[in-house]
């Protein structure tokens, strides 16, 4: 916030008196809400909460049909509140008052801004939801375009008591009954320490993010911007901003939010909430298929097997071949006629109903086709008593068991560990080499019994082609003719024995039983289901994402707006140019607005200009940014020796004392081993991290273990390295190993 701090001559009496002035007034908000939660109360004890939904337990605005409006919004309010008090700073944050410096004080008015709007008996606002339009010159004035502000303030609480205030004048001189207050609070929110967890911004959002922010929900926003700049925060303020303006559609349709790891997804879990709204899902990509949960990332050049779009016809082959252990020809006696339908012919019906079908939903297709095969196979004889006796034929039905079966995507997948298999499979789409470091791969997920995070947008691929599991069998049938079959073709009937362990999986992925004991088991365990579709995919460090991984949320967001968010400098995915195609053909054929943030909020300026000399000479037109902030301690560099445990131990021990947040060790695999001890360090203030995981992620201050090698092990090289340079708010260690 760029504002005139002419006038600000406060005492601590003069303080003092603001303070108070607020704590009034933020004392009637806080009655106003326990009103409003009493009638809350007698509203359900009446029986009138007739909108409670199933999903939240909460009672939806638009369906307190008995309420009056007033009540309505205030007993929103009073739900919301005690989510948000309990955890959070400050239900009023922020206060305008507005007019020209010629106004009468009597006759300027004051708006209070809030986490949520509450009227008084009057129907007069108390507070207004930051996201309201009349909450917009709270973000927007500037001392060049007041827009009727004469004073913007941000109140600073601790629960419900107003700790401070710091005022911003938007006007050259202040009137001299308006008092300014404090070093502005923009500054001040960004001086402070980090926690372990991202903060919402709400009081301190400045103009341009507020257009990012408040930007109409259709069609696609693309936020870019360098380290630092925001663009994450401002996407979750704007995933907040819409279920507020549109509330109806996103809260029903949903909003997906997706980041690159679990890491980040616990980083930013708070910020939503923290403004009141917790119906957003939050989804790492590793966590994106439901039944599937991966954390493990492949070798870089495994990983670009699996990210690209041509390991798609890989897929395509793997899941167009019979199943393991299906038999290779058909043999049966039929309506007293021996029938005969050899491999090629086989092939040729699965090729044929493949083309038109998912292969789990087209059982009955498979059988059908195999019918007229098999009636050519007899070739004489009465058609009709042919066909009825191979609709009831137990052969039939035990041959379609394993023939047909139903197929997990991840199964199919997993059939791809045997290099030999894979070398022919993969003609003409990977070379040996790549088909070895594939299979090479999957074995290895079956060693360690964890998917990476790579593999999950090939199964979502699987699962698209193959179709949702059937777990009863397609075809009715009678009450008595299930009667009469044994178990074991009962357990034929309804898909064969894996359909009967696939059946105790879900059963256990519904929330009981044992935990599965094996690696393959646990690979298989949970249930994968059709992906539902959300009403507004939010995507972050979108750099990164692969191409198949474009196609996996594609799958989610049809006929979704999408927020996206991403710097290409911080990119690690190596083709650029093919993930943009798969990206543009998520967004389908919808507009898209850019927003472009050049203020880095994070870095002090002097460890942003150090990552800024490292990416410039190898990325000349990397997206730099302008730190705001100076500390005057430039970032410490040492060359030291390897192992570089003592250094680090030093280093470690020298921020503890500096910064009173959190620390991160950033350290390449190679010396995870030896540093992993510092974990947890210093009353859990230190964390030891690889360089890819530190995405999204920032510290108050970082020690940067052997940048050469944080380069030479990563897909993305340097940029990686200028990831993991800007991830420091206040201090930075690099150590060079020599
Ligand atoms: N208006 C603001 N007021 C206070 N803090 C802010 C503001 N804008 C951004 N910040 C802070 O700046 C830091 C960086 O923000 P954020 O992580 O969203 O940036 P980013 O552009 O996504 O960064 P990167 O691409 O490097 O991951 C965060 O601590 C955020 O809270």
């Amino acid at each position: 916030m760029t504002a005139t701090r002419a006038g600000s001559a406060e005492t601590s009496a003069e303080v003092a008196r603001e303070i108070e002035l607020e704590q009034a007034h933020v004392d009637r908000v806080y009655a106003e809400l326990e009103k409003a939660a009493t009638r809350a109360a007698d509203v359900e004890a009446d029986g009138l909460a007739r909108g409670r939904t199933s999903r939240t337990g909460d009672v939806r605005d638009e369906e307190l049909t008995g309420l009056f409006e007033r009540d309505a919004l205030v007993y929103a309010a009073a739900k919301r509140r005690s989510a948000i008090e309990k955890q959070y700073e400050g239900l009023v944050f922020g206060r305008l008052d507005l007019g020209s410096v010629e106004t009468p004080a009597a006759e300027r008015e004051i708006r209070h801004i809030g986490r949520l709007g509450v009227r008084d008996d009057d129907y007069e606002p108390l507070v207004i939801d930051w996201r309201a339009p009349a909450a917009a010159a709270f973000y927007r004035a500037t001392p060049v375009d007041p827009m009727g502000v004469i004073r913007r303030r941000v109140l600073r609480s601790s629960g419900a008591t107003v700790i401070g205030v710091e005022d911003d004048l938007m006007v050259p001189e202040a009137p001299d009954d308006i008092v300014v207050v404090g070093d502005g609070a923009l500054i001040a929110a960004l001086t402070r320490s980090r926690g372990r967890r991202m903060r919402d911004i709400v009081a301190t959002i400045q103009r341009h993010q507020d257009e990012a922010i408040r930007a109409p929900s259709r069609g696609v926003t693309e936020i870019t911007g360098g380290p630092g700049t925001g663009k994450t925060v401002v996407a979750l303020h704007r995933a907040a901003y819409l279920l507020y303006s549109e509330r109806r559609r996103f809260e029903s349709g949903g909003i997906l939010v997706v980041g690159p790891s679990a890491a980040y997804t616990a980083y930013i879990e708070r910020v939503l909430p923290s403004l009141g709204e917790e119906s957003v899902a939050l989804r790492a990509l590793g966590d994106l298929v439901d039944g599937v949960t991966a954390t493990r990332t492949d070798q870089p050049e495994v990983a670009a097997i699996k990210g690209s779009l041509r390991i798609r016809r890989l897929l395509s082959r793997a899941a167009g071949r019979a199943p393991e252990g299906a038999p290779e020809q058909f043999r049966a006696f039929v309506a007293g006629a021996a029938v005969r339908v050899d491999g090629p012919v086989l092939q040729r019906i699965r090729r044929r109903v493949l083309r038109s079908a998912q292969h789990n939903l087209a059982t009955a297709q498979a059988r059908e086709e195999l019918a007229r095969a098999a009636w050519e196979s007899v070739g004489q004889g009465d058609r009709d008593a042919f066909f009825d006796a191979f609709d009831s034929s137990r052969d039939v039905d035990e041959f379609m068991a394993t023939w047909w079966r139903q197929l997990d995507p991840r199964e199919v997948l997993l059939a791809l560990g045997d290099t030999d298999d894979v070398v022919t499979l993969a003609r003409g789409v990977l070379d040996h080499e790549e088909a070895a470091a594939f299979a090479g791969s999957i074995r290895e997920a079956l060693e360690r019994g964890t998917w990476s995070v790579a593999d999950v947008a090939l199964i979502d691929d699987l699962a698209a082609r193959l179709g949702p599991v059937q777990e009863t069998e397609p075809e009715e049938r009678g009450f008595y003719e299930i009667e009469e079959l044994d178990e074991r073709a009962a357990a034929q009937a309804l898909g064969g024995p894996e359909a009967v362990a696939r059946e105790s999986r879900a059963q256990r992925a519904g929330g009981s039983v044992v935990a599965p004991s094996d690696a393959r088991e646990r690979l298989l365990h949970g249930r994968i289901d059709r992906p539902s579709s959300s009403a507004h995919v939010l995507v972050d460090e979108a750099q990164d994402l692969s191409p198949m991984q474009w196609r996996m949320l594609a799958r989610r967001g049809r006929g979704a707006s999408w927020t996206v968010v991403g710097d290409a400098a911080q990119a690690s995915w190596a083709d650029l140019d093919e993930a943009a195609e798969a990206r543009r053909e998520a967004y389908g054929s919808q507009q898209v607005r850019s927003f472009h943030m050049d203020t880095n909020y994070r870095n002090a300026r002097e460890i942003f200009d150090y990552a800024r000399d490292v990416i410039l000479p190898l990325v000349p037109d990397a997206d730099i940014p302008e730190a705001v902030r100076d500390t005057g301690v430039d970032p410490v560099e040492r060359v030291v020796e390897a192992p570089p445990t003592t250094a680090v131990e030093l280093a470690v021990d020298e921020l503890l004392g500096e910064v009173e947040g959190s620390i991160a060790v950033i350290t390449p695999a190679r010396w995870v081993d030896r540093l992993a001890h510092l974990d947890g360090a210093g009353d859990g203030r230190v964390q030891v991290i690889d360089p890819l995981s530190t995405k999204g992620l920032e510290w108050d201050a970082t020690v940067v273990v052997d940048p050469d090698g944080i380069v030479e092990e990563s897909p993305g090289g340097v940029r990686v390295l200028y990831v993991v340079l800007t991830r420091a708010a206040h201090r930075m260690t690099v150590l060079r190993v020599g």
